[in-house]
């Protein structure tokens, strides 16, 4: 993949950009296997990587906002400036060539609807303005979940005048909005968006069909960004799961919306619980259960993952009524964010005598951590997931079983 915005210096974001893509991915493979030296043997099954399209496979763009209300830039701030002496310039990223087709024309609506609605991007430096950022996911289906992200609730009317129009452009360029939703982020911080939503047309939530399956996505719900290497990711997952015969009960901790738990429940899982810290995520992951007759078979919870396991160590038994108690699973999928599942479930899996954990992991040295603390369990499969072309992030699924 060549990249115009990379070749003049103006986008840092995909540092690979340039290696061929077969280099890429045997330098990835290596670096995984250099990272889980200690926890791999003579017998673990290393899979080849499964590979992704070098280019248009992001699902999701989050664009920061600069320019004018009448000329507005998506993409990102400068990075040939210092942050500290940043005068507002960006550049304009949305015919950057990893976000999938369709995309563009989605972003060129959404500018439209920026300069319709007079929304003026915010200015870092000076901090005036309302416009932080556009987010903006796209479903298999081709349907669209478009996200503002203000400053304040100032311009919601503007905003709210300007969604029709929005709508009309979308649904003519064959991408039609699923949802439309105002993020507020009042705090002068670099995060992508604040806690409250306002959904302003459809929704809430945007269908995402992965392998036949629908699962519903909320706007700030997680979902993977790469839909055709996450599809390998889950297929992949619950036939690793139900290769020595089909476990009764499965967990899924960090489920998100429910990717793991709702393949392995269609491999014949009978009993599936998910645990997220989202409650946007578990609601949807319960809509899809419900959508799907999997209701009673396929059950969320929002809370902590980490204390999923030693949840009953550290209360006192009588303290915990018959219906808090969960009868250890026969299997227990963990995709934890980079820092990886840490010490408190490490240990908690190490001593539950779980037979089978599935451990998807962007963070291969937080994986590798994580596993030293569990020793009892051996690596019997591993395989990258290049879920980030040129970057060199992977994302590694491990099959562990019991020694
Ligand atoms: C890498 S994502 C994986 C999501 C899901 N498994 C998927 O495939 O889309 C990690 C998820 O963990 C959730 N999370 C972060 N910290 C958590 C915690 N302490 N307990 C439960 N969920 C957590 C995040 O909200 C996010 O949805």
């Amino acid at each position: 993949m060549q990249c115009p915005h990379f070749d003049v210096g103006e986008c840092r974001s995909c540092p690979l950009m340039g290696v061929p893509y077969a280099r890429q991915l045997a330098d990835k493979q290596a670096a995984v296997l250099a990272a889980l030296a200690d926890a791999v043997d003579a017998d673990t099954v290393v899979a080849e990587p499964f590979a992704s399209a070098e280019a248009g496979f992001r699902n999701k763009a989050k664009l920061v906002v600069t320019g004018s209300a009448a000329a507005p830039r998506l993409g990102i701030l400068d990075p040939r400036q210092h942050p500290r002496h940043h005068d507002g310039a960006g550049v304009d990223l949305r015919d950057c060539g990893l976000y999938e087709a369709g995309m563009e024309g989605v972003f060129d609506a959404c500018a439209a609807a920026v300069t319709a609605a007079g929304l003026e991007p915010y200015d870092v430096a000076a901090r005036t303005g309302e416009l932080k950022n556009v987010i903006v996911t796209l479903s298999p289906d081709r349907e669209a979940m478009v996200r503002f992200v203000l400053r304040s609730a100032d311009r919601l009317d503007a905003l709210r005048a300007a969604v029709p129009g929005l709508l009309d452009d979308l649904a003519a360029r064959g991408t039609p909005a699923a949802v439309v939703s105002a993020n507020l982020l009042p705090e002068h911080v670099a995060l992508p968006e604040g806690d409250e939503e306002i959904v302003l047309a459809g929704g809430p939530t945007l269908r995402m069909e992965l392998n036949g399956i629908g699962l519903r996505l909320r706007p700030q719900g997680f979902f993977q960004t790469n839909t055709a290497v996450t599809e390998g990711l889950y297929a992949t997952a619950a036939a690793w799961v139900a290769e020595g015969g089909v476990p009764a009960s499965a967990w899924d901790l960090y489920c998100g919306v429910g990717g793991f738990a709702f393949h392995l429940a269609r491999a014949g899982v009978r009993d599936v619980w998910g645990m997220e810290s989202s409650a946007e995520a578990v609601a949807a992951a319960r809509e899809t259960a419900a959508e799907l007759g999997l209701a009673d078979r396929a059950r969320f919870s929002d809370g902590d993952a980490t204390s999923a396991l030693s949840f009953e160590k550290r209360r006192a038994p009588e303290a915990l009524s018959s219906k808090k108690r969960r009868p250890r699973p026969d299997a227990v999928v963990v995709n934890p964010p980079r820092r990886g599942i840490g010490a408190e479930l490490a240990d908690a899996l190490e001593d539950s005598g779980v037979p089978t954990v599935l451990y998807s992991s962007c963070n291969p040295a937080t994986l590798a951590q994580d596993l030293a603390r569990m020793p009892s369990y051996r690596v019997a499969r591993v395989q990258v997931f290049d879920m980030f072309p040129q970057t060199r992030h992977a994302e590694v699924l491990t099959l562990l079983t019991r020694r």
